[in-house]
Formats: C-alpha cells, sequence, structure tokens
C-alpha cells in the first residue's frame, strides 16, 4: 500500500498483507466462533476484572476508530483469572462498527455479524509496559464484548457524548472518571482462543477473551458511533464506518469455552 493501512478499497484488509505479512500467519484474528466445535473447559476460571475510574485518561480519535485510553503505571485497573495467568492491565477500550447494523462486528458466531464489537486492550506485567508486551504470545489479553440492537444503553452514553469532540482524525479530549465495569453485561460467560491485534501491525500477542452475552446499543446510539470521521480537519470528509477485519481462517486452532 502506497499509504498508510485503513478499510477502504485501496488500503484495506485485503491489502494488508503487502506492509504486514503476519496478516497471513497462523494465529489471526478476528475468526467465526462456531459455538457447537468450542470444548468447554472445566479448568477455565472466572473472569476477574478491577477497574478503577479515575485510571480513566482520555479519549482519541485514531483514525481508525476511536479509544479511551487509562493511566497503566500501577496494578489499578487489572484483569486476572479467565484463561490467562498472572495479571494484565488495562490499557484502553475502542470499537468496531459497520455503516449499517447487519454488520461491524470482527468476531463471528455462527456466521452472525452484530452491528459493534467492543474491545478492552490488556497488557501482561510479567513485561514493563504495553509496548514491551504487545509483541510477546502472551503479552495482550482482549475482551471482546457484542453489541445488539435493542433499547438505549444508559452505559454507553457518557462514551458516545464525548464523540462530538473528537469528530475527525488526530482529535482528543480529557475523558475521567469512568468505570469500564459498567458496559460488562450480566454474564461473563466465554469463548478463548489464541490470536492477534485484528488491526495493523496484527502482532500474535492477543489471548482472545469474548463474551456470549452481548450488551443492548440502540440505533439512534449507532448513529453516534457512525458521526464520526476517519478524515482529519481540511481533508476530504470520509465517515468512520465498516472499521471492522473479517473473520480469518482458524488454521487448527482450538476454541474453548468457559461454559456448557
Ligand atoms: C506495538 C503497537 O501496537 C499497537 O499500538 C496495537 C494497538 C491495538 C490494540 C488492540 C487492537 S484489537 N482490535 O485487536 O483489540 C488492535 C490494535
Ligand atoms: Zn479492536
Amino acid at each position: 500500500m502506497s499509504h498508510g493501512w485503513g478499510y477502504g478499497a485501496s488500503n484495506g484488509p485485503d491489502r494488508w498483507a503487502e506492509d504486514y505479512p503476519i496478516a497471513n500467519g497462523p494465529r489471526q484474528s478476528p475468526i467465526n466462533i462456531v459455538s457447537k466445535e468450542a470444548q468447554y473447559d472445566p479448568s477455565l476460571k472466572r473472569l476477574k476484572l478491577q477497574y478503577d475510574p479515575s485510571n480513566a485518561k482520555g479519549i482519541l480519535n485514531n483514525g481508525h476508530s476511536f479509544q479511551v485510553d487509562f493511566v497503566d503505571d500501577t496494578d489499578s485497573s487489572t484483569l486476572t483469572g479467565g484463561p490467562i495467568s498472572g495479571t494484565y492491565r488495562l490499557r484502553q477500550f475502542h470499537f468496531h462498527w459497520g455503516a449499517s447494523d447487519e454488520r461491524g462486528s470482527e468476531h463471528t458466531v455462527n456466521g452472525v455479524r452484530f452491528p459493534c464489537e467492543l474491545h478492552l486492550v490488556h497488557w501482561n506485567t510479567k513485561y514493563p509496559s504495553f509496548g514491551e508486551a504487545a509483541d510477546k504470545p502472551d503479552g495482550l489479553a482482549v475482551i471482546g464484548i457484542f453489541l445488539k440492537i435493542g433499547a438505549a444503553n444508559p452505559r454507553l452514553q457518557k462514551v458516545l457524548d464525548a464523540l462530538d469532540s473528537i469528530k475527525t482524525k488526530g482529535k482528543q479530549t480529557t475523558f475521567s472518571n469512568f468505570d469500564a465495569k459498567t458496559l460488562l453485561p450480566f454474564s461473563l460467560d466465554y469463548w478463548t482462543y489464541d490470536g492477534s491485534l485484528t488491526t495493523p501491525p496484527l502482532l500474535e500477542s492477543v489471548t482472545w477473551i469474548v463474551l456470549r452475552e452481548p450488551i443492548s446499543v440502540s440505533p439512534a446510539q449507532m448513529a453516534k458511533f457512525r458521526s464520526l470521521l476517519f478524515s482529519g480537519e481540511g481533508e476530504a470528509t470520509c465517515c468512520m464506518v465498516d472499521n471492522f477485519r473479517p473473520p480469518q481462517l482458524l488454521k487448527g486452532r482450538k476454541v474453548r469455552a468457559s461454559f456448557k
């Protein structure tokens, strides 16, 4: 690709392998989860999430999605338990969504696509930093949560209300006192498999933890996601939609379930 990666015809997922050959690697994400082929593993622990709302720092339009960043210089917002060993710190969360409600998620379940998917990104504290962890096979753990069209979700509203301030690429603003735990569904049942970042650099460093239960989002709330731009101020306007990578080949990997 002559210019940076994105989701368009000239720089989208089908062309990422030109600059990131790992795109054709053995543990790429996302995947289609075939629920009947996921094996229940009784040794899988319950997820333990302990987030400190005061760690929320800012919200940024990075030109591919938007992310809420957290202070991660102490163990005050962590993920433990589940399929992972040790302690992983919350770094950021972000979303992927479609131009319309029949697409947008990265993972799919039995071929079903959701309009949006939330990713909570954590890094393994056995490494000194996120950057050091990002290219290690056990470096990252991402919790994926599907969003399903239904009633308006009040837990999303503070995030969505901040989007007017970060409409264009590169814009950011402070975002404080937010408890990411409020975004979780009631059930923490999950599927887990070894995968990768779903955007370049596509590093094969992610233990994926995909929750079975979706959270709700209303059509009006989806319109807020779609009000963002991939483009920067003064550039040709390009709506931030369809910022998802399609499912990748399993290549012999097993998906485990924390539930029967
Ligand atoms: C080494 C620098 O790498 C990064 O900054 C990766 C950022 C990044 C974090 C998470 C994801 S996702 N969609 O797989 O949850 C993709 C990209
Ligand atoms: Zn993501």
